[in-house]
């Protein structure tokens, strides 16, 4: 694989018309690019707009799990982003019930454990799995060993986990015994790595990521990461829109996610990557990280091929 070493900054004209000549496609993640929690970044409508004018098409990919996609369609229309449907979104409660479907082959009306939000109950749902665990009030509780839910459902053939703010002992011990039982042998599906996403106001929070890796570490196995940057998740979302991945871009705010995801898609060509700093990378830690790539766990494959400060400056650095 081979990508760029140093990123171009897009901040001129000449620059922002060569990648609207370079791409037809755009897969934008969420937080940190087109949001911050509930509130729009400044200028990203325009930019979604004005290349959507220009024939350009997208697919929004988000590591969060915690809303499903009929959710996702109610925020982007509450936000006023408009021409989004269905089938633009691709939240990971999507792609782990796709990998339940499809590479798990997990049967239709199976019980499925959940440690995460109701975006993943509410997919599994539409799937025609049972969710159980997840929200349910009963997991609320402050922990008793003689709980209910410590005693496995025999009825469960998988585990999936993403974030959520109902992280609590009830909710890890019970979703321990199934992670343990048949041996470590029922499928436990993670829905991503982020250690950390950009909140409101300027925090920075825990991500589903740490959820998964708590339980990792707690029951000594691994996950199937189903987020970025799985290439199964590229491949499927590629094949879903019929995108040319040499046409592609990648927008993101985080490198080993991200950025990774749109580098590792590259075959020739391959697809490309735009870090934007409006969310979880700052110009601090870019600039840190391209002095000494290989340092970093997934090195190169994290730098990306442009750097924009906003996505939503896009609109008025081509029409500057
Ligand atoms: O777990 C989470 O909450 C997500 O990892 C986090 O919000 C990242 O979402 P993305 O940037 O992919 O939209
Ligand atoms: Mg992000």
């Amino acid at each position: 694989m081979t990508v760029k070493k140093n990123p171009l900054l897009i901040h001129r004209r000449e620059h922002a018309e060569a990648l609207l000549e370079k791409y037809d496609n755009f897969l934008f993640d969420c937080d940190g690019v087109i949001w911050l929690d509930e509130k729009i970044i400044e200028g990203v409508k325009d930019t979604l707009e004005f290349l959507k004018k220009n024939g350009k098409k997208f697919a929004f990919v988000t590591n969060n799990s915690s809303k499903s996609r009929q959710e996702y369609l109610a925020k982007f229309s509450s936000l006023g982003i408009q021409g989004v449907t269905k089938d633009h979104i691709f939240p990971t409660c999507y792609a782990a019930v796709q990998a339940l479907e499809s590479d798990l082959q997990v049967p239709k009306k199976s019980k499925i454990w959940v440690l995460g939000d109701s975006g993943i109950e509410d997919e599994l749902e539409e799937a025609g799995y049972i969710p159980v665990g997840g929200t349910d009030a009963r997991l609320n509780q402050a922990f008793r060993a003689d709980h209910e839910f410590l005693t496995v459902d025999p009825e469960v053939q998988a585990v999936v986990v993403g974030s959520t703010k109902e992280f609590n002992y009830m909710r890890i011990a019970s979703t321990l015994q199934y992670l343990l039982w048949k041996n470590k042998t029922i499928p436990f599906i993670g829905c991503n790595i982020d250690r950390s996403y950009p909140g409101p106001n300027g925090l920075i929070l825990p991500a589903g990521g740490s959820v998964v890796n708590y339980m990792q570490y707690t029951a000594d196995r691994d996950f199937i990461n189903v987020g970025k940057p799985s290439k199964v998740f590229l491949e499927a979302i590629l094949a879903k829109n019929g995108f040319d991945r040499s046409r592609t871009l990648m927008v993101g705010d985080t490198l080993y996610t991200d950025i990774k995801f749109g580098n590792d898609g590259q075959l020739g060509e391959g697809c490309g990557s735009l870090l934007v700093l409006t969310g979880g990378t700052t110009p601090e830690y870019l600039h840190q990280f391209l002095q000494n790539p290989n340092h970093y766990d997934e090195g190169e494959s994290m730098i990306p091929s442009y750097v924009i400060r906003s996505l939503g400056d896009f609109v008025d650095i081509i029409q500057s």
